[in-house]
């Protein structure tokens, strides 16, 4: 979006000015703004038709997700979540990733999940290029016959397991297409919803099959510089309230012992049990991170991201640690009530904003007051810095980009909506 004469001088202005506030504790600002534009984001493309997908669309969603509300104009088709992607993607600075999940393959051929190959997702791949986006994966384990009685890759039936096996193989080949063709590793996510509503007699059991699964589905060797593949815990869903196969001990142990990395998803754990204060033990011995940034109310509500405590902590755990090189950070938040190009623009924004945030705090300053364990200046200073202009500095970073400055992004998701959703 054009910015007028005016409004950019005042911007730059603003900039100027914060940046000397800045520098006074040797913050380089625009050298953060540098830093700032190498990370990417990996933009959830279930956000923007509900977790639908485009491969068994009758389909009921399951897997213990829900999504509620019915907003009206939900991409139907895999050219209208294009554009859509499109629209948000123009209000967003940065360049980032996209992330599908295996339903969202756009085919015209009648294909089960166990029979999807890279074909099914050209046209994906040719518009990732085209638009210089990178893309993740993910096997999707739910919305299938074969997953109604909420076991995939633990059942006990072999013929149910081998189908999933069959799946996430064929997944991984499908990231590893993907890596091949846009020149960046595609992010394999395995979540699986399996468990149990009541309380089982045998939590072993269900464990050791989902261990030996997953083995098989990584027997298959694949070079990391297409594929990386992550294992996704979860505490409980809906209908798993009493015990979930694929625990966080569960998956910690794995990813460990198997050298993949683990996903955090912030939904995924107790209501007062947070991320932020995984990052730093799981990077201390594993080598890489997924996130799913996601925002619980209460449970796995998944609602949109804002710029609450625990997303700016995830934030400056990533910076303080100097871990961003080792993280992958994907959004992971379905929002049904609102318009679903806003929720996406308003979720990524503020997760960026929240590392530009935590870039502009003098680090080793607070490090070392710390150390000396001058605990009142730690307090004091981290809350003086909440309320320095790191407005300024988002603004002028949306501005160069060519991106919205604050909230005029609105204006063209109403625009957007007028002249699109509504006729939908
Ligand atoms: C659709 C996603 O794969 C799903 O949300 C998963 O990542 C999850 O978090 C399930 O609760
Ligand atoms: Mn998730």
């Amino acid at each position: 979006m054009e910015q007028n004469t005016e409004s950019l001088k005042s911007i730059q202005t603003s900039y100027n000015e914060a940046k000397k506030l800045y520098a006074q504790h040797g913050i380089d600002v625009d050298k953060v703004l540098e830093q700032l534009a190498a990370i990417k984001i990996s933009l959830h493309c279930w956000q923007g038709d509900d977790v639908k997908g485009f491969l068994n669309k009758e389909k009921e969603l399951s897997g213990g997700i829900a999504v509620t509300g019915s907003y009206p104009g939900r991409a139907r088709n895999p050219e209208e979540l294009r554009r859509d992607l499109e629209q948000t993607l123009a209000l967003i600075p940065g360049r980032h990733k996209v992330n599908l999940h295996a339903i969202y393959a756009d085919t015209e051929e009648t294909v089960d999940l166990d029979a999807l190959e890279p074909k099914h997702f050209e046209r994906w791949v040719n518009w990732a290029k085209e638009q210089g986006l990178g893309l993740d994966f993910n096997p999707t384990c739910f919305s299938h016959e074969k997953a109604n009685d909420g076991f995939t890759l633990s059942h006990s039936d072999p013929e149910i397991r081998n189908f999933w096996i069959a799946h996430c193989k064929a997944s991984r080949r499908i990231s590893e297409s993907f890596g091949q063709a846009l020149g960046q590793p595609c992010v394999t996510n395995f979540w699986v919803p399996d468990g149990y509503k009541d309380t089982p007699i045998d939590r072993l059991s269900p464990r050791v099959r989902l261990q030996q699964s997953l083995d098989e589905i990584f027997s298959e060797e694949i070079d990391q510089q297409y594929n990386i593949d992550a294992v996704e815990s979860k505490l409980f869903g809906i209908g798993s309230e009493s015990y979930v196969v694929g625990s966080h001990e569960f998956y910690m142990g794995y990813a460990l012992s198997r050298g993949k990395a683990v996903c955090f998803d912030a939904g995924h754990f107790h209501p007062t049990e947070t991320i932020s204060n995984k990052l730093s033990s799981w990077l201390l011995f594993g080598d890489q991170l997924l996130l799913h940034v996601s925002r619980p109310v209460r449970w796995d509500s998944d609602h949109v991201v804002t710029m609450d405590d625990e997303l700016l902590e995830i934030a400056r755990e990533l910076v303080r640690g100097q871990f961003l090189d080792r993280t992958h950070i994907g959004l992971d938040f379905f929002d049904g009530s609102i318009n679903h190009i806003a929720a996406w623009v308003i979720g990524t924004r503020n997760t960026i904003k929240a590392l530009l945030r935590a870039m502009l705090e003098p680090i080793e300053l607070l490090k070392q007051i710390e150390l000396d364990g001058d605990y009142t200046t730690r307090l004091a200073l981290v809350e003086e810095l909440k309320s320095y202009p790191f407005g300024a500095i988002w603004d002028y970073y949306c501005a160069t980009n060519g991106v919205p400055v604050r909230e005029s992004w609105l204006n063209d998701v109403k625009q957007y909506e007028v002249d699109v959703l509504s006729k939908r």
